[in-house]
């Protein structure tokens, strides 16, 4: 089927190339003309592996094009996904990019005698669809509900897994107000055989904060227990987290039976969960539960926890090696987690911030994140020395902090750097690998 998706940032850019591979033809939109000419040159405007491969493959097959006329690509079809961006404004969700094509798609109803389905893929509090969004719509377009379909499909796939999420999704949520949305949606999911969630939009926004919400959970209760593990001494977490996770309740459980080889899911210790979503996800679920009234102390227990986490860090280095005044430190992985470049809330910026605090000499080096962590970081990062040669780097330093657990840094278990005091804030290593070097981490404290 023909769709337009409205914003191409990971989510639009992402779903629009799957959804193309999978036979729809796809126009995706974006405010951006950069972007819009980059993309249809074939070159991905986000780094996430199997991008560029997939979107040549679209363009060639002719099913994939961009342009920032949005009535052009309404012109040719009755579905639009909208994914633009949702930011935090003060940790209330600022709906002004959903609202805005909201607007500009009711004109275009307004001109047109077509039944168009709008449907929200943004991540939105409950009960923006079906109040905001429509309102948005009947404004502009000066006609009644029945001359549109609203619909709000949520989007669950992570960066760095993007292509791989959207491809093999646990399910799909088909949120939708009318019977002719939900057609239309059950047609652009038909080549996925998997568990359908039919829901009105607001169940289907819930569905979506209270996954954010509930991973997010996980990982700030994990990390308060890590940080009692180390303070009691004599435990290392992370076997308590495998004497956990052995418990089916964590552990999915495959055909025969067995629980399926561990993966620990959202129950890795860590210094913080970062990036554009949990955090700014789990502050809109507060504010939105605060103006109903209600005290959402998990939500705000689970920020606490999270905000507190990066400065775990330099607080147990600082406990091992003195004043860190004029330290040699490395800080290994800039971005928020592997396979990214994306450094929104990333961890580091607080690590790396509270070093040059403290008057360390501080190097940093990530294999794809550096030019936008200098970007967010603002003028500090003219105290911040970037390395190419994260390995000598590394051999010069007096502590090595390896703060996203890139794969490219597995090599530092073999450096053998006995002096120097490592720091593994994302548990990638295990401790026997640094059995003769000075290594730290979350939840397991050196006697
Ligand atoms: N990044 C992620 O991994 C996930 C994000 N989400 C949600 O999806 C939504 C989008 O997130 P991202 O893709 O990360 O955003 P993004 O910020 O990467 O991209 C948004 C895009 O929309 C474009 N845009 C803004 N205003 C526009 C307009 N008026 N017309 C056309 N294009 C416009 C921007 O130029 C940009 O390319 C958010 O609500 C987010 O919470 C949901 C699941 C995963
Ligand atoms: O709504 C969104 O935008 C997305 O948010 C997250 O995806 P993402 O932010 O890309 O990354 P995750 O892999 O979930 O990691 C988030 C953060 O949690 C941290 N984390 C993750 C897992 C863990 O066990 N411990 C831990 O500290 C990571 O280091 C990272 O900083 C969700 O996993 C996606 O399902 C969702 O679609």
């Amino acid at each position: 089927m023909r769709l337009a998706v409205v914003g191409t940032g990971y989510v639009g850019l992402v779903s629009g190339v799957c959804l193309a591979a999978r036979d729809h033809d796809v126009t995706c939109v974006d405010i951006n003309p950069s972007i819009v000419s980059r993309l249809n040159a074939g070159e991905p405007t986000i780094y996430e592996k199997g991008l560029p491969e997939l979107l040549e493959r679209v363009i060639q097959a002719g099913r994939f094009r961009a342009t920032t006329k949005l009535h052009e690509a309404l012109d040719t079809t009755d579905l639009v996904l909208i994914s633009v961006g949702t930011p935090s404004e003060n940790g209330v969700i600022d709906l002004r990019y959903v609202l805005g094509i909201a607007r500009e798609i009711g004109e275009y109803i307004r001109d047109h005698d077509r039944h168009i389905s709008v449907v929200v893929k943004s991540t939105v509090v409950p009960g923006t669809t079906d109040t905001a969004v429509r309102k948005a719509i009947e404004e502009a377009s000066g006609k009644g509900p029945e001359s549109f379909g609203l619909g709000m499909n949520p989007e669950f796939l992570r960066e760095g897994e993007a292509i791989e999420d959207f491809a093999y999704p646990d399910r799909i949520v088909l949120g939708h107000e009318d019977p002719q949305t939900l057609a239309r949606l059950e047609e652009l999911y038909a080549p996925w055989a998997v568990d359908k969630v039919r829901v009105n939009t607001r169940t289907a926004e819930l569905i979506k904060y209270a996954n954010n919400a509930l991973l997010a959970t996980q990982i700030s209760a994990i990390n308060e227990i890590a940080n009692l593990a180390a303070a009691l001494g004599g435990i290392d977490v992370m076997d308590v987290v495998k004497g956990v996770h052995l418990d089916k309740r964590w552990n999915p459980i495959t055909e025969n039976g067995r629980a399926a080889p561990a993966i620990l899911a959202y129950l890795v210790p860590g210094c913080g969960f970062g990036g554009s979503c949990f955090p700014k996800d789990v502050q809109a679920l507060r504010s939105q539960g605060v103006q109903q009234g209600l005290p959402m102390r998990m939500m705000n227990a689970v920020l606490d926890v999270n905000d507190l986490q990066p400065a775990q860090v330099t607080d147990i280095v600082a406990r091992e090696i003195g004043d860190l005044r004029g330290k040699r430190v490395v800080v290994l992985g800039l971005a928020f987690k592997p396979n990214t470049d994306d450094v929104r809330e990333s961890a580091s910026l607080k690590i790396v911030r509270a070093l040059l605090d403290q008057g360390a000499d501080v190097s940093a080096h990530d294999p794809i994140a550096v030019d936008h962590f200098r970007r967010a970081f603002g003028d500090d990062a003219a105290k911040v020395k970037f390395v190419e040669d994260w390995q000598a780097a590394a051999r010069a330093a007096e502590v090595v902090i390896v703060a996203t657990s890139w794969a490219d840094y597995k090599p530092l278990a073999e450096l053998g750097l006995a002096d120097t005091v490592l720091f593994d804030a994302r548990r990638m290593f295990r401790p026997a690998q640094f059995e003769s070097s000075r290594y730290l981490t979350i939840g397991r404290r050196v006697a």
